[in-house]
């Protein structure tokens, strides 16, 4: 049995999946209400109202039923990671993150979190270019796998891939957690060229230059080349600069036209904006497009002024 923790439109969207291969599924949803109506409903209202359960997809609020779970996949925003992996027991389930952030408290990825009070348990990050949306109709996606162990990262890859969803493994969890945190600041980054009418060569520029940001950053901490210019990284950083599906892209927008955003979408990269920047001012590492973002969102600077700071910055090579 695979049991999904959190079921918004990423948990719902696996589990919806994952299900449809006739897999024995649990997903858990925190509230009682939540977990009656999907029941009830057999679908989502709230996340994925055009994505009927399966059969046999099993809805619970009882976390007890997903203990006897052989994978568990945690689908929560990264900022509630560390407190939903407090509320499982402990055992020797492989813990899949399926979130994208760097915890602000911390400066740590999803598995350095589970690492913290899990260190014996494996630790694994699925994460990649996917809306959730997507996943839940059948639509094929490709998503990176990351796992520090590769034995444990093959048999989740073979457990956790079916007809549609076609996963590629990885041991470098460092890059892969990096490509999918900081796609998301350079997406809002994107999304704030593209409202303020700056045009798409601007948001060209951005987007390469966001790239060349990611592997900066990730050269210092230890991510491999290849991982940030696979599906994890380059991927999801393509497809989130340049959709209006993602949530990031869209704030950004909202940012770029001087427009309010609801507070109760989950917008990942706006924490992790925060907590790169305090990474990189300890690592003394030259991030000026997370600077930027951080600003904005911070209400410290405005479009005009953060492009004029960013073009006029000292000439150099590429
Ligand atoms: N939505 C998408 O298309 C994709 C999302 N992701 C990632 O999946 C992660 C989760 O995002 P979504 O499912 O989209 O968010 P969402 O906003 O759709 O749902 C969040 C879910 O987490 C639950 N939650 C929030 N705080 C919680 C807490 N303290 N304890 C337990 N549960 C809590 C909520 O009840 C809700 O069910 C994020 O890191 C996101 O970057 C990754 C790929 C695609
Ligand atoms: O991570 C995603 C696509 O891969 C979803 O992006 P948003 O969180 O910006 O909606």
């Amino acid at each position: 049995m695979i049991g999904v923790v959190g079921a918004g439109a990423f948990g719902t969207a696996l589990a919806i999946a994952l299900s449809k291969t006739g897999k024995d599924i649990v997903l858990w949803a925190r509230s009682d209400r939540q977990a009656h109506e999907m029941a009830e409903l057999r679908c989502n209202r709230v996340y994925l109202p055009d994505a009927p359960f399966p059969d046999g997809l099993r809805v619970t609020s009882d976390l007890n039923e997903v203990t006897a779970a052989t994978t568990l996949l945690l689908a929560v925003p990264l900022q509630h990671l560390r407190g939903v992996v407090d509320l499982l027991s402990p055992g020797d389930t492989p813990l899949v993150a399926c979130c994208k952030g760097i915890e602000l408290a911390s400066g740590k990825g999803p598995t350095g979190i589970i690492a913290d009070t899990r260190r014996d348990q494996t630790a694994a990050v699925l994460t990649g270019p996917s809306f959730a949306a997507d996943i839940a109709i059948g639509r094929p996606t490709a998503l990176t796998l990351a796992c520090a162990d590769d034995t444990a990262s093959a048999s989740l890859q073979s457990t956790l891939t079916t007809p549609s969803l076609r996963l590629y493994r990885t041991t470098d969890t460092i890059g892969a957690e990096l490509g999918g945190a900081l796609k998301n600041v350079m997406a809002i980054a994107c999304g704030a060229v593209m409202g303020a009418g700056l045009g798409d060569s601007a948001r060209a520029a951005t987007l390469t230059r966001g790239f060349a940001e990611m592997q900066r950053i990730g050269s210092v901490f230890g991510a491999r080349p290849e991982t940030l210019s696979g599906l994890s990284g380059l991927g999801d950083l393509v497809l989130t600069c340049t959709s209006e599906l993602s949530r990031n892209y869209r704030f950004g927008l909202s940012l770029g036209r001087r427009e309010a955003f609801d507070p109760k979408t989950t917008v990942e990269g706006a924490a992790t904006a925060k907590a790169m920047l305090q990474i990189a001012r300890d690592a003394n590492l030259d991030v000026p497009i997370t600077k930027t973002v951080t600003a904005l969102i911070d209400g410290d600077t405005q479009i005009p002024e953060a492009i004029a700071e960013l073009m006029q910055r000292p000439l150099k090579e590429e």
